[in-house]
């Protein structure tokens, strides 16, 4: 909470600027987010300036307003914000301040305006901005974050002019989940949370209301170059209706490149500099030169350690450990000769090559962590054998993206930014997002083959049919307990010589079993017997289903294509961009 003597001031006129120099310039924002009381105090404040040892007046920095970094996420009705802003809440520790549970709580006070919320709610109306903006201003002042999720706010033109005018925070970006009307019409009507606004004849008025009034919030924030869209992906999951993912590999890129952005990355460059460029000298900061012939370069840093490897002083555990799993090997970056005398002549200029982090360092997409708890625990770093004529650049969390580990892009020092080559804005690190998720649909797009499928009326090619033997005899058995799992399953079906896989299949996100499997045979003669031997036997404590699964019938291209009407050259033609299911059936 706010200190008594802040909050009336905060809460009107640029509430966030008193809190004056601050925790965000020692590179800490990104890192250690102290309650705002904690920064109503000047001793607090001081501490802040010299937090983790850094002493920000000789490294350069300049006073940053502690105003909170705010991240709009925006999408329709039911498009999942408030599912993914808790997955991004576990994940970084942000504050997530939804605009509708705010209202809502708003609605329960039996105040006039209360009143009134209640019956523009019902009628998927939206509120006035003062309303909704004062309850999202005391929330933040409560909160005491730096990092702010706003979910489901600007809703209109009034409410995103108003908001930054009344508090003065623009977003540093916008998450958008783009998502088709059918799947947010059919997760609403079995939301079940009790709202009066989730009834069919509701939810259309505010699909409409989203389409006239909120849209056109989200090209405002397209040209501003600040959206980050999300497009669901749909999949057919039995029993389960429509599912989607991606943001799992989105959201922490995006989020990753804030923290980095911000104050994280600004700060390590400033100590980069403030070193190479300090009054010591830099020989006498750096180890000697190499061997002949080979240009002496700077080594590592003289200073402080980075605030992500303070340890416990330092980050909430939430965010070290994120920030931890986020983490890669230093980069390796190769500078220029040095000139013969050492001062502030000598910022690297030019390029800088930063290769290829391994694999190995990607950020877990969520999907993979489903069966973890919150935080991955930091995965060990391989530290590579290091060339005398490298530098080893800070460690800071890199922009990688998604499970492919490729690099994001690094605005830090390759970027045309300004003349330290640091980035200079959230501009950057948003290109820098934007790029990583372009080459990360790129990488998509040459990933290894993956077998084509179809039902439900609709085709797609699905990686995970490539793990199964080739031709083999594939039985699909239904009703098993929650019990069952792999080893389970294999066991009931192992007397079968040729048996060769068991699977049972689970929700990717909650990894809960979907109460099916299936059984793989190299032979057919033996699959047969085991169909017909087993149906109906007990696995787990029920007796199951048994059937011959049908996946291959659905997964001969040729076979599929010229079912496809005005297609009968057998050439593919599966729309490989909407699915990557996890299932076959
Ligand atoms: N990826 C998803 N797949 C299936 N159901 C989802 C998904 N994301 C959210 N839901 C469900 O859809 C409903 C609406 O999601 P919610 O996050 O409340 O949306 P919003 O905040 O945008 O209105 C919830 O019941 C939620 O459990
Ligand atoms: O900034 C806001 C956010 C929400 N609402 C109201 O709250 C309802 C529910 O919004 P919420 O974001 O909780 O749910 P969604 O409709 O996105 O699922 C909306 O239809 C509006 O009536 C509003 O008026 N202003």
């Amino acid at each position: 909470m706010a200190c008594a003597s802040c909050l009336p001031v905060q809460s009107k006129n640029m509430p966030w600027s008193h809190l004056g120099l601050g925790f965000a310039a020692a590179g800490l924002a990104s890192v250690v987010m102290p309650p705002t009381e904690a920064l109503c105090t000047p001793s607090a404040a001081a501490s802040a300036d010299t937090a983790g040892g850094i002493d920000l007046a000789n490294a350069g920095m300049q006073a940053v307003k502690a105003k909170p970094q705010v991240i709009f996420v925006l999408g329709g009705p039911g498009s999942g914000k408030g599912t993914q802003c808790a997955k991004m809440v576990e994940e970084f520790g942000l504050l997530h301040l939804s605009a509708g549970d705010l209202l809502r709580a708003h609605m329960k006070s039996g105040t006039p305006d209360g009143n009134m919320v209640a019956d523009m709610i019902k009628q998927g109306q939206i509120v006035p901005s003062r309303v909704t903006i004062s309850l999202l201003e005391d929330a933040m002042l409560k909160g005491g974050k730096q990092q702010v999720l706003i979910d489901g706010f600007p809703r209109n033109e009034e409410n995103r002019s108003a908001f930054e005018s009344q508090t003065g925070i623009e977003p540093e970006f916008v998450l958008f989940f783009d998502c088709p009307e059918a799947v947010m019409e059919q997760r609403l009507l079995s939301r079940q949370e009790g709202r009066t606004d989730d009834n069919i004849e509701t939810i259309r008025k505010r699909f409409k209301v989203f389409v006239d009034s909120s849209m056109p919030i989200i090209k405002f924030y397209e040209r501003k170059g600040k959206i980050i869209r999300d497009e669901v992906e749909l999949e057919r999951e039995r029993g389960e209706g429509i599912q989607t993912r991606k943001t799992q590999e989105l959201v922490p890129s995006s989020i990753c490149a804030l923290f980095g952005s911000m104050a994280h990355l600004e700060a390590e460059l400033a100590r980069f500099e403030a070193e190479l460029a300090g009054s010591n000298g830099f020989q006498a900061q750096h180890p000697p030169p190499g061997p002949p012939g080979v240009p002496s370069h700077p080594g590592p840093s003289a200073l402080p350690p980075p605030p992500h490897l303070l340890g416990s002083g330092g980050a909430p555990p939430n965010l070290q450990a994120s920030q931890a799993s986020l983490r890669m090997p230093p980069a390796q970056v190769q500078l220029p000769p040095p000139p013969q005398q050492a001062g502030p002549a000598y910022p690297p200029q030019g390029p800088v090559h930063l290769p290829p982090p391994p694999a190995a360092y990607a950020p877990q997409p969520y999907a993979s962590q489903a069966a973890q708890h919150s935080y991955a625990p930091p995965r060990p770093v391989a530290q590579q054998p290091m060339p005398s004529n490298y530098y080893a650049a800070p460690q800071y969390p890199q922009y990688t993206s998604g499970a492919s580990g490729a690099p994001a892009a690094m605005p830090v020092y390759a970027s045309a930014a300004g003349p330290s080559g640091a980035p200079h804005s959230q501009q950057d690190a948003l290109a820098g997002v934007k790029a990583a998720l372009e080459k990360e649909a790129n990488e998509k797009k040459k990933k290894p083959p993956a077998m084509p499928r179809a039902a439900g009326g609709e085709k797609w090619w699905d990686p995970t049919l490539t793990e199964w033997p080739e031709n083999d005899f594939r039985i699909f058995v239904g009703d098993l307990g929650n019990e069952v799992n792999d080893d389970v399953l294999a066991k009931a079906f192992q007397k079968f010589t040729s048996f060769a896989k068991a699977k049972v299949v689970r929700n990717k996100h909650t990894n809960k079993t979907k109460g099916f499997g299936f059984v793989s045979f190299t032979d057919t003669i033996e699959g047969v017997k085991a169909l017909r031997e087993m149906d109906g036997k007990y696995i787990g404590n029920r007796p199951c289903k048994l059937r011959k699964s049908t996946w291959d019938e659905r997964t001969n291209t040729q076979q599929l294509n010229k079912k496809r009407k005005g297609h009968h050259d057998g050439k593919p033609v599966l729309n490989m961009k909407k699915h990557v299911g996890v299932l076959h059936r």
